[in-house]
C-alpha cells in the first residue's frame, strides 16, 4: 500500500534512526517509517472494512437514527486516513474530554513536527487511537461503541482451551506441598508464560484472527529460552518472595484482552493463592487502544465468560477471580486513567499525572506487559541495545518495576553486547518486529536519603 504513495514530498530522510533519538517515521530504514506507512492505514482500511460490513447488525443494536451517525463516522475516519496518508498536521482533539487538554498542548509543543511522519512515532501511532474515539464521541449515540469488540471476543473464545491446561497444571502444583524453591520455579515459570501470551496481540496481525495452536503452554515453556534476551525471572521472584503474608500490593500495567488477560489472571491468582501479596490491581484503558488492548468492559466480559464456561477448571477460576473483584482482593481501576491513552513517555508520568504515579508507587512491584508499554518506559527512544535498562527509564522508578514485553518495535535496551549484532546478522530488522523475542527486565527502586 505504501508504494502508492509519493513519500519523495514528505522530506523524509533515506536512513536509520539514529541512537539516542526519539523514534519517528521521518527515518525510512525503520519500523517507525513501515507502521506510519503501511501497517496503520491498513489497520484504519479494516476498520472501515468491518464497520461497512457490520452496519445492518450495528444499526440493529442502536437504533435505525443511528444510520445517517455511522455513515458519518466511516466518512470521517476515511477523512483520518487521508490525513495521515498525505502527512498533514494532526488537528486538535475536540471535545471536552479530561485528556483533551494535554494532548492539545502537546500537539502545540512540537510544532512543527506534529505531522504524522515529522512527529515522534509514539505521538502519531497514539494520535490515531485518539482520534478514532472521538470522531465516535462526536455522535449522539456512539459514545460508548467499541468497535473493536468483536475481534476481541473471538480471541478470547479460541483462548480458552490452552488458559485451562495452564489452570490445569496450576491446581496440579498448588495441590502438592512442594517448598520455596519449587514455588519460585513454578513462579519463573509462570512469568514466562505470561510474557508469551504478549505475542497475541491483534495490532500486529492488524485486527486479523490469531492463528492458536493446541499447546499446552506451561509444558513446553523452556523451549522458549533462546528467544528470551534478557531473563530477569530470578531478580522478580526474589523481590516478591519477601515478607510473605503482609500487605503488599502487585500491580499490573495490562495490555491485550484474549489470551494475555488470562494469563495475567492466571498470575494473579497464584500471587494472590501463595500469600505473596494480599491486593492485586489491575490498570487497563478507558477507550478502545490498539485493537486489542484491555478495556474494563473485557475485563468483566472475560470473568463473565470463563464462570459460564463447559470447562470445570475455567468455571471455577471465573468464579474465584469473580469473588475476588467483589471482595477487593483483584482491584480493576476503574475509571481507568486516561494517562494511558496518552501519547506521553513514562517518565513524565509523576508530573502530567502525579496521583496516577503515587497510586502504583504504593505497589511493591508493579508489571508492565507489552510493546506499547515498553515503548513509553524508553520513551520511544533508539537506544543502545546495551544502555542500562535503568538508564533507558529516564529517572521512572515509581517502585520495583519489571517489564514482560515481546519485541514489535525496534528500540531496546539491557542487552549483553553482541546479541543485536548477532541477531541483526542473522534475521535483519525482522527480529524486532514480529514478537519471536522477549525480555523480562526488572529494576529495584532506588532509595535516596538525604
Ligand atoms: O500489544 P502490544 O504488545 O503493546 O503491541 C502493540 C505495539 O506493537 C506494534 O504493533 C509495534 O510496535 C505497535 O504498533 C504497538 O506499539
Amino acid at each position: 500500500m505504501s508504494n502508492s504513495i509519493d513519500f519523495s514530498k514528505y522530506k523524509l530522510s533515506d536512513e536509520k534512526t539514529p541512537i539516542n533519538e526519539q523514534l519517528t517515521a521521518h527515518y525510512k530504514r525503520s519500523y517507525a517509517f513501515y507502521t506510519i506507512a503501511t501497517r496503520v492505514p491498513i489497520i484504519i482500511t479494516n476498520i472501515i472494512d468491518q464497520l461497512t460490513r457490520d452496519k445492518e447488525k450495528i444499526i440493529q443494536r442502536y437504533g435505525e437514527h443511528c444510520r445517517d451517525e455511522l455513515k458519518q463516522c466511516i466518512g470521517e475516519i476515511s477523512k483520518l486516513k487521508y490525513e495521515l496518508q498525505t502527512d498533514k498536521k494532526m488537528t486538535e482533539i475536540p471535545g471536552d474530554e479530561s485528556d483533551q487538554y494535554e494532548w492539545n498542548r502537546l500537539l502545540k509543543e512540537i510544532e512543527p513536527n506534529n505531522s504524522y511522519f515529522s512527529s515522534v512515532w509514539l505521538y502519531a501511532e497514539c494520535y490515531v487511537y485518539r482520534r478514532l474515539k472521538s470522531i465516535f464521541d462526536e455522535t449522539i449515540s456512539f459514545g460508548n461503541f467499541d468497535y473493536f469488540e468483536v475481534s476481541k471476543k473471538l480471541e478470547l473464545s479460541h483462548s480458552m482451551a490452552n488458559i485451562a491446561r495452564v489452570l490445569k497444571s496450576v491446581n496440579d502444583f498448588n495441590n502438592t506441598n512442594s517448598g520455596h524453591e519449587k514455588l519460585g520455579n513454578f513462579f519463573r515459570k509462570l512469568l514466562k508464560v505470561n510474557l508469551w501470551g504478549n505475542r497475541n496481540d491483534l495490532s500486529i496481525t492488524l485486527g486479523q484472527e490469531i492463528e492458536v495452536s493446541d499447546i499446552d503452554p506451561l509444558a513446553d515453556i523452556e523451549e522458549y529460552n533462546k528467544e528470551l534476551l534478557v531473563d530477569q525471572t530470578i531478580d522478580i521472584w526474589n523481590c516478591i518472595k519477601i515478607e510473605r503474608n503482609d500487605e503488599k500490593i502487585v500491580s499490573f500495567i495490562n495490555d491485550n484482552a484474549g489470551y494475555e488477560l488470562l494469563c495475567d489472571l492466571v498470575l494473579a491468582d497464584f500471587i494472590i493463592h501463595h500469600k505473596l501479596a494480599k491486593k492485586i490491581r489491575f490498570y487497563v484503558k478507558s477507550i478502545p487502544w490498539f485493537i486489542s488492548d484491555v478495556l474494563p468492559t473485557d475485563f468483566r466480559y472475560t470473568l463473565d465468560e470463563l464462570r459460564k464456561h463447559d470447562k470445570e477448571v475455567l468455571r471455577e477460576a471465573g468464579s474465584r477471580w469473580e469473588s475476588y473483584l467483589r471482595e477487593g482482593i483483584f482491584e480493576l481501576i476503574e475509571p481507568a486513567h486516561m494517562f494511558f491513552t496518552s501519547p506521553f513517555e513514562y517518565y513524565k508520568m509523576e508530573k502530567i499525572a502525579p496521583e496516577l504515579y503515587h497510586n502504583i508507587a504504593e505497589a511493591h512491584l508493579v508489571i508492565f506487559k507489552g510493546d506499547l508499554n515498553y515503548r513509553k518506559l524508553l520513551a520511544d527512544t533508539n537506544w543502545d541495545t546495551t544502555t542500562e535498562f535503568r538508564t533507558s527509564l529516564s529517572g521512572f522508578e515509581p517502585t520495583n518495576l519489571c517489564a514482560l514485553r515481546t519485541i514489535k518495535a525496534d528500540l531496546i535496551s539491557g542487552l549483553q553486547p553482541g546479541v543485536a549484532d548477532r541477531l541483526w546478522e542473522e534475521e535483519g530488522s525482522k527480529w524486532m518486529s514480529t514478537g519471536k523475542y522477549g525480555v523480562i527486565q526488572f529494576i529495584h527502586k532506588r532509595v535516596f536519603t538525604q
